[in-house]
């Protein structure tokens, strides 16, 4: 029997299956956008000390404290500017959620990144494992309506999965009434504080559906796109 599963904010996880990382503002769409622009890796850290410490490995420094980039940064936890500048390039990431949801992962057969972007090769890949487990990032501890908004869709593409608990029937349930994805993600608090921020556009990319075809794969070094 095929299951899949929402964790709506962080909690330790030990599964057999796949583990979907979501934290659509921004740092899963960040990592997708990074490796799918040619960076060579994105490792994920917990504070800002050590990622500005992977520079004089020759690391691009990535992240945000507060929704903007730290003092030395070479750029914030922006998906945009990442494409810009990740080819070719190792890259660190802290951001105040979506890194840290990493380290909740106790055991997994594979951990990837999800975001909009890369949904539908999300999908396919999940299609290969009996168990999925969507761990959404949230905010500050606090549900993120726009993480939900992914699991849903990815939940309502795996149609032939049970839902393991309520959480995922609800976000199944919640999927069919979604026609506009970029007005659906505009209405969470965290897009609304983006915008505040000025960081709309990165907004507007983020809900830009199926952009790559590319899924990052958590390894040793961080996440890579594998062969
Ligand atoms: O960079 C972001 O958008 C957020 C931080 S904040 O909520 O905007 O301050 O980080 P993430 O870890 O990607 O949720
Ligand atoms: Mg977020």
């Amino acid at each position: 029997m095929k299951r899949v599963f929402v964790e709506v904010l962080p909690r330790e996880i030990d599964t057999s299956g796949l583990v979907v990382l979501v934290d659509i503002l921004r740092a899963t769409s960040t990592i997708v956008a990074a490796l799918a622009s040619g960076a060579e890796v994105v490792k994920t850290v917990a504070t800002v000390e050590e990622a500005l410490s992977w520079r004089q490995r020759g690391y691009l420094v990535a992240g945000e404290r507060g929704g903007l980039p730290p003092e030395g940064f070479d750029l914030g936890n922006s998906p945009l500017e990442a494409q810009r500048l990740a080819k070719g390039r190792a890259l660190v990431l802290t951001t105040t959620n979506g890194t840290q949801a990493v380290g909740k992962i106790r055991s997994a057969s594979k951990v990837v990144a999800g975001a909009f972007l890369n949904l539908s090769a999300v999908v396919q890949m999940a299609r290969g494992f009996n168990e999925v487990v969507v761990l959404c990032a949230g905010t500050e501890g606090r549900f993120s309506r726009e993480d939900f908004l992914f699991a849903s869709l990815l939940v309502q593409e795996l149609s032939d999965y049970q839902a393991g608990d309520d959480a995922t029937l609800v976000a199944r349930e919640w999927a069919a009434g979604i026609s506009h994805l970029e007005e659906a993600l505009r209405r969470s608090h965290h897009a609304r504080r983006l915008v505040k921020l000025g960081l709309e556009a990165d907004v507007v990319f983020c809900a830009r559906r199926d952009l790559f075809s590319v899924v990052p794969v958590l390894t040793g070094e961080g996440f890579k796109i594998l062969p």
